[in-house]
Order: structure tokens, then sequence, then C-alpha cells
């Protein structure tokens, strides 16, 4: 597939004179007109509801707060539409025109208006070719600025109006809506990700849509819009299998905070706010992995052998005591015989339950064996309400509890993980396949804080451990009796209010629950450990562990999910260089692939002297198309004293960023280097009067200029990138190198004093 590659400004000339841009601002206007209707319409349902206020029943209560929660969400969906709501239309051969928007409207008789960039009827907008234009005669992209329409760029598709025209379908480019696409290529960036749901290509479309069962892999290079594919196809399902999954919840997993607030606004944008978003290190509810450890730390950790590792060292809280331990109740001795507990041990392992749950089972086990001996020494037949009570004071004597508590300990997973590292002796009995030196390395106090490595594990222990669940049992119970009623009440509402066409009686049931907390599905979901979602998408996948995918899939029994990443941007050592290798194991051969193959983001020159880089190092590197070049786009700087280099770097910088700002407080740089360097550049910075933010968990990128690891810029992107000593950042690994190469969607700027890796331009 060629590309012509040109420069876009935006203003696109409109064809024909009746379809001009006033006929066009006409339907822009009526659209808006009916944003405005709606928003204010819920507006006004919003306030009845709220100034009902806090007296009447608790179910009264309840309702209520149900119900703004409701009308909050909405209004909050239409507030959010508002730039760009239509930004397309389709001229079919039956002569019907099809606007194509963020949302779908209709007007008050529910004629459409707008179609749902998600609907079946709107899939011809990215999908229609020349070669198989799907009924299409026509497509418009409108371009509008606020409320007003400034440009409109038409491709015609009918082959009989093209050869009128003198053009052969052959010679057109492969890119949809090409000049719509190259101005949002070359728009200057602001620290935010944006939709692309104007311009979504055909090849995207297809995974963006691509049916809810299933694992879909989708690998791709730098830039080719996996990130913004991975958001659409979270709101394409959520819009095609609501039903389905707006009670069971869609896990959005970035590879860090920073990420996930770069990606925030997207799925609000496209009338979505329901999707949990978290990192691995988040995935279990009360735990916060503040520390930090050497990869090679991690990526022991990582490993699927460690969850043997946990899996034994919940079996050895399982233990058959030395020797007989006596005690003695009101003057008769009762023995603890080490073969009654190995029995009882076996006996109890037989129903697979939870560690802490089957104690209960150990527990009774023992008991009975126990009282069995008490009864035999008495000289008298025992009726049951005494063996009952016998039970009871066995129950309850310490020794008794000391010595089966040590046969089968209850212990949290806290407790369990952290013994680990902190006992020398615990891991080499849980982890005999770890060299010295490997356990050696696990070796911590038992008070530091968290890693997000451990966090699979403490998962895996919890999964193992599991709780008592007694008392989870009765209230499950009570909970279903409450729910029946709550779900017939929630259809009278609903049947009442005529609020039906916003929400299903489950959802409604679901936030009178609670007390009428008005908790949402998304709430609900992030608080809860076990909580299993409708699908899951992952992001940066290639960083994943073997052990982080386990804690993955514990989440999603259906396997629903979308994965995509890059196996040649892998930075830690635990993460994958091949998808079969990580997911066979786990998913079996069941997932299917798909590629992107353009690159959007990245100017050709840089994206070709990334490739190189990554070919001489060995990377396995996708074959990418590149959608634009941009003059100048990678300047190579050779700084003869190495004591000149940070003072060099920063003086780029500061130059670019100042340079790539826009009008619009758009555009954006980075200074990219290993962490050792980052002080000394924040400094250099601040003696030329640009302050930097600092080292928090989580970076602001919305500030002009930022300076970061390759790890930290993964999966960003900034107008302009100055890469420091590329040399230095290959020896971390040519994964960080390839990632830093690769974020620029304007200029490249390396500055160097050693030599420069194998395959780099000079
Ligand atoms: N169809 C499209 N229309 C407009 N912009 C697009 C399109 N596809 C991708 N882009 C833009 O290209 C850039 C790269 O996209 P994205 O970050 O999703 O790529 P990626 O494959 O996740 O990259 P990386 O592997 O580096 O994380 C973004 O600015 C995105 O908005």
């Amino acid at each position: 597939m060629a590309f012509e590659r040109r420069s876009w400004t935006g203003d696109v000339p409109v064809t024909g004179s009746d379809d001009g841009l006033a006929d066009e601002q006409k339907v822009v206007d009526r659209l808006y007109g009916r944003l405005d209707a709606l928003r204010a319409h819920t507006r006004g349902r919003l306030t009845a509801v709220r100034k009902e206020g806090p007296s009447g029943s608790p179910q009264n209560r309840s309702e209520r707060d149900a119900f703004a929660t409701l009308y909050e969400d909405r209004l909050a969906q239409l507030e959010a539409v508002e730039e760009r709501l239509t930004f397309g239309r389709l001229d079919l051969t039956d002569g019907e025109r099809r606007y194509v928007g963020r949302i779908g409207l209709t007007d008050e008789d529910q004629s459409p208006l707008l179609t749902d960039w998600r609907a079946p009827a709107a899939q011809a907008f990215y999908r229609a070719t020349a070669a198989r234009p799907d009924g299409v005669v026509r497509r418009r992209h409108l371009v509008t600025s606020g409320r007003s329409v400034t440009g409109v760029e038409d491709e015609v598709l009918d082959l009989d109006a093209l050869a009128a025209q003198g053009v052969d379908p052959a010679d057109l480019s492969g890119l949809s809506g090409e000049g719509a696409l190259l101005a949002a290529l070359a728009a200057g960036r602001t620290g935010r990700m944006g939709d692309i749901v104007a311009t979504i290509q055909a090849e995207q479309d297809a995974i963006i849509r691509s049916e809810l069962a299933g694992t879909l892999v989708v690998q791709g290079g730098p830039g080719t819009g996996k990130t913004a594919v991975a958001l659409h196809r979270a709101a394409y399902l959520l819009y095609a299998h609501r039903r389905l999954l707006e009670r069971s919840g869609v896990l959005l997993v970035g590879p860090s905070r920073t990420f996930l607030r770069y990606i925030d606004q997207v799925l609000p944008s496209l009338g979505e706010t329901g999707v949990v978003t978290a990192t691995v290190a988040d995935l279990v509810p009360g735990v916060e992995a503040r520390g930090s450890e050497p990869d090679a730390v991690a990526e022991i950790k990582g490993r699927a052998l460690m969850s043997k590792v946990v899996a034994r060292a919940v079996r050895q809280r399982q233990r058959v005591p030395a020797a007989p331990v006596e005690v003695r109740l009101d003057g008769i001795t009762v023995v603890v015989r080490p073969q009654d507990v190995a029995s009882a041990i076996a006996r109890t392992r037989r129903h697979h339950k939870p560690h802490n749950e089957a104690r209960v089972s150990f527990v009774r086990d023992m008991l009975g064996r126990l009282a069995q001996q008490y009864v035999d020494q008495l000289s008298w037949d025992v009726a049951p309400e005494d063996r009952a009570e016998v039970l009871e004071d066995l129950r309850t004597t310490r020794e008794v509890r000391v010595a089966l508590n040590l046969a089968w300990m209850p212990i949290t997973p806290q407790k369990l993980v952290a013994d680990l590292w902190a006992k020398p002796h615990r891991l080499e009995a849980a982890a005999p396949e770890l060299s010295p030196a490997e356990r050696r390395l696990l070796a911590r106090p038992a008070d530091a804080p968290w890693t997000p490595a451990d966090v699979p594990l403490l998962d895996e222990a919890a999964e193992l451990l599991g709780e008592d669940d007694q008392a989870a049992r009765a209230q499950a119970r009570a909970d279903a009796e409450r729910r029946s009623q709550e779900l017939a009440y929630a259809r009278d509402v609903l049947r009442s209010t005529g609020a039906g066409d916003m929400v299903s009686a489950e959802v409604l049931a679901d936030r009178f629950s609670g007390g009428g907390s008005g908790l949402t599905t998304a709430e609900r979901a992030a608080a809860d450990r076990s909580w299993t979602y409708g699908h899951v998408v992952v992001d940066e996948a290639q960083e994943l562990s073997a052990m982080a995918w386990r804690a993955l899939l514990r989440r999603v029994p259906t396997r629903s999910m979308t994965v995509v990443g890059d196996v040649a941007q892998t930075s830690t050592r635990a993460g994958a260089h091949d998808w079969a290798s990580m997911l066979d194991p786990v998913l079996r051969t069941d997932w299917r692939l798909a590629e992107l193959t353009v690159n959007y983001r990245t100017p050709a020159a840089v994206a070709d002297a990334a490739r190189a880089v990554a070919v001489a190092a060995g990377l396995p590197v996708s074959r990418l198309t590149s959608a634009r070049d941009v003059p100048d786009a990678l300047v190579v700087d050779h700084v003869a004293d190495a004591a000149g280099l940070v003072d060099a770097a920063a003086a780029a910088a500061d130059d670019l960023a100042t340079r790539v700002r826009d009008t619009r407080g758009g555009g954006r740089a980075a200074l990219v280097a290993t962490a050792a360097r980052v002080p000394a550049l924040r400094d250099a910075l601040a003696r030329r009067g640009r302050q930097v933010p600092g080292r928090g968990a989580l970076t602001d990128l919305e500030v002009p200029l930022v300076v970061l690891t390759p790890l930290q810029a993964k999966g960003l992107e900034f107008d302009a990138v100055v890469l420091v000593e590329p040399a230095e950042v290959l020896e971390g690994s040519a994964g960080d190198l390839f990632v830093a190469m690769t974020r620029p969607t304007g200029v490249l700027h390396v500055v160097h004093s050693r030599a420069l890796p194998d395959g780099m331009p000079g």
C-alpha cells in the first residue's frame, strides 16, 4: 500500500455548492439543539429528584439516591460529547444521508438524527472503500471547531462516479479521510490522549468491532494505535453488549498511574464512564504497592513457578506435630496425636477448599477425635447434648487451640508472603527450585513496603487461603432474598417513571442495594478482589509477568479479553518476548492474533531509524508503514566533551519545548534519559529557569516539558523528544531504547557523546 505523504492544514475544500458549509451548519445546529434539549430535560429531572429532600422511608431515600446518580451519569455523558458531536456523513445508494457521531440522537418523534459511531449502521463510515463501497456513494468528514463547521472532506466511493471524474481507484491512498487523519496526527499534543473516533482506519475498525468472546491479542509496533484501538474497543463492547457488560463491568489494565491518567479522558469522550482502570499493582484492594526493587528481583517473583511456591507455602502451614501433645481437661487427659492430625489434614485436603475456610473442617474433625478420647475414658454413656458440651469445652481450652493452630494455622495473604521474604527457612522450604543466590535476592525485612511484583503473589495467596466464609454464606442467602425484592421493586419503578431506556431493572436494583449508597458497578468491582469482569482490556501487555497473567485471568473466567502490546518494546525481564510463550501456558491455544501495521505517530525518518536500531539489537520488530513524514524530524548532535552532555541536552529540550507550543496551548516536549541522569537534567533545566515537575508516582504530563525514563515514557507521546545518550539507554534494555526513540510525533533530537548504537544514523 503506497501512501501519498503530504501535509494538510485543515482547510479542506468544499465540494459542490449544494453541499456547502451553510447546509452542513444547519444540520449541525439541529444536532446541538437536540443535545441541549436532552441536557435540559435530564437536568430538570435531577433537580426534581434532589428537591424531594432527605426525608421519607429508607426505601424512598435509596430510590431517590439511585435516580439522582442515574441522572448525574446521564448528564455527565451528554456533557462529555460536546466536542465534535458529529464528524461524518454517509450518502447511500438509496439517497439516504446518515450522520455519524459520538452518540445516537433521535428527534422528539424518535426519528434518527445522529447514528452512534458504534452502531452497525455506522460501520461503513470506517470500512467502505471504492473497491467495496458497501452501499455508500460518498463519505464526508466534517471538520468542526466548537459548534461551527469549518470544512468538509469528501471521498467518492462510487466507481462509476469516480470513472466519470477520470480517477483510477488503484491510485487512491489507503488512508480513509486522509486530510482529517493527517490533520489529527499533526496537531499539537496536550499531555492527555484524545479519541480517534472521527478517523478510525479500516484495519483498526476490524479489531474494535471484533466479537466479544475469547481473547484477542493485538500486536503492533509503536504508534500503530494499539492504545487508541483498545479504548475504542472497550467503548464499542459496552455499546454492543450493554446488557451483559453493564453489570459485570469492564476492567482496563495499564502499565502505570501516569499512563492511566494520560488516557483517562478518552472513554468519557466516547460516552462511557463505567470502566474500571487499574495497574496490576492495584488489583488487591487494601494493598498499596509503594516499594520498588531491582528488575532482577521482580523477574523471579513473576515466574510461573511462584504459583507452586505460594501453594507450597500454604500447605506448609498445615503441619503434623513431631510429638504427641497432652492436654488435661477436668482431670482427664486427651492427646493430640501426630497420626490423628495427619489423617485429619489428609481428609480435609480432599475437599480442596481454601486453607482458611478448610480450617473449620479440620478443627471439627480433630475436636471430634479428642471428644471421643475424652468420652471413652468416662465410665458412663454420654448423652448427645453432653457430648456437645465436651466439644465446646475442648474448643475453648487454650492448649487445644494452640495445638490445632500449630497444625493448621489461620493466616493472611500478607503474613504468608511477608514470611517468605523475611524468613529464609520458609523460602527454602517453599522454593527449593530457586538457587541460594536467587533466594538471597528475594530476602527483605518483614515490614518492607509491598512492591508491584508482590501483588500477584498476594492475590495467589488470597485465592489459596480464602476466608472463613460461614458468615459470608449466611450473608449471601440474606442478600439473595433482598435482591429478588429489589429487582421486583426496580421493575415497578421503571414501569411508573418510564426511565427504562436509560437503565435496566438489574442495574437500578444494584444501586438500591448497599443502603442506597448508589455505588456504580465500577465502584463495587474496584473494591472487591474476587469480582469477575465481563471483559478485560490489557494495554502494554508485553510487560506482564506469568504471575500477573494468573491474577488477571482470575478476574475474567470467561477469558473475554483484549490484549494489546508490542513484544519488541518489553522492558521488564519478567515480560513477554513472544506472545505464544507467555500466553499458551495460561490460555492454551485459545487466543486469536490481529496485527496493526501502520504507524500513525512517528515521522517516517524517525520510525525507520528506530527500526534499524531495534533490528540491530535483535528485537522482534513488526514491519510498519508510516502514515506521514515531517521534514528534519531526526536531529543527531554529537557533544565532544562528555561533561557538557547534560547542558547540551537541557538546552535542546528547552528550545524545542518553546518551539512546539502552539497558540491553542498544545505542544509538549520530553527529555528521555536513564534514571541516573534524571536529577542532573532537572538541575540543568532549573538553571535555565525551567522547573520540571518532580518525582512523585504520578508525573504531570500537562506541563510543556517533562523529564522521564524510557519506562515512564512507555505508551506516551510528545511533539518533540530529546533522547540523551542512547548507548546508555541501550545498556538498560534494547526495548527501552526502541520505546524512547518512538515517542515523538514531530522531532527526535538525539544528544550523545559516546558512540551511537548500531543502526542509528549519525
Ligand atoms: N485512526 C487514527 N486517527 C487519528 N489518530 C490516530 C489513529 N490511530 C492512531 N492515532 C494516533 O496515533 C498515536 C499513537 O497511537 P497509540 O498511542 O494508540 O499507539 P500505540 O500503538 O499504543 O503506541 P505504543 O506502542 O508506542 O504505546 C496517537 O496519537 C493516536 O491518537
